[in-house]
């Protein structure tokens, strides 16, 4: 009962935005999240660069080729033509398709296969063939895996945001994590694996885990990236105090 983790590096994209200086380096933070026994990196370029850059990309396709051959390299994002260039060029492990608004803030919904099923199909076999996993990011619905399944894909990513928004409210997370359950379990009926993300904590993931022991891969940014901040700071404070010249 086991889930492969990849690391998102949006936040830390963001933060490295905030200024014209190199840091913090997605590569690098990339490197040590690798080096901690992380499965993969996952990022998600939106049309304008908010956080991940397209330069991002080959950087850390390098990385995982020169220091990490056995890692995942999973991109995120709308099919758009410029989305499905840049994943052409970058090759990745794994694509999860996710049905973003570029107005959209965040991923907020997953995609209506019903409706949207034709126009993913040919997408879904256009990235398997040039050797992608592909997975289609999904909402808790358990009778949507039947169209889901018809694209074509290899995996769902549940979408978790729901879930990770009852932090505070334990009854509702337990409806959340019972319809993410039979969702996961219509889907690996179907022979689709499943994958999740959005607001994933280390909090949240064990319930998750326990519901869903066939979880692939969770893909987890924000949350990593507030604990990586906060576990991080004591050390972090001490060395800038050092660097002050004082004793520590
Ligand atoms: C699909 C999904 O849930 C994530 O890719 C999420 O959109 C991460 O991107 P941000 O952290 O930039 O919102
Ligand atoms: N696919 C979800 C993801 O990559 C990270 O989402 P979050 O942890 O930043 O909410």
């Amino acid at each position: 009962m086991t889930a492969e983790l990849s690391v998102n590096l949006n936040a830390v994209a963001m933060l490295r935005n905030r200024r014209d200086l190199p840091w913090p380096s997605v590569t690098g933070l990339g490197r040590i999240a690798l080096a901690a026994g992380a499965h993969g990196l996952t990022v998600h370029p939106r049309p304008d660069e908010r956080h991940i850059r397209f330069s991002d990309l080959p950087a850390i396709r390098a990385l995982i080729d020169a220091e990490f051959p056995t890692a995942e390299f999973n991109i995120e994002g709308y099919p758009s033509t410029e989305f499905l260039a840049l994943v052409a060029a970058a090759k990745p492990e794994q694509v999860t398709l996710v049905p973003d608004d570029p107005s959209q803030p965040t991923s907020d919904h997953g995609w209506d296969f019903e409706r949207q099923g034709g126009f993913l199909r040919p997408i879904v076999e256009r990235l398997k063939e040039q050797g992608a996993r592909v997975s289609l990011f999904a909402d808790a619905d358990p009778a949507a895996m039947r169209a889901a399944a018809a694209t074509g894909c290899d995996r769902v990513e549940l979408y978790t945001g729901p879930y990770g928004g009852t932090y505070d409210d334990p009854g509702a997370a337990g409806a959340e994590i019972e319809r993410l359950g039979a969702t996961a379990d219509a889907a690996l009926e179907l022979g689709i694996g499943v994958n999740a993300g959005h607001d994933l904590t280390v909090a949240n993931l064990p319930p998750l885990i326990v519901r869903i022991p066939q979880l692939a891969e969770v893909s987890i940014g924000h949350g990593l990236t507030a604990d990586a901040l906060e576990y991080g700071m004591v050390e972090t404070v001490r060395r800038f105090r050092r660097a002050c010249g004082q004793s520590v």
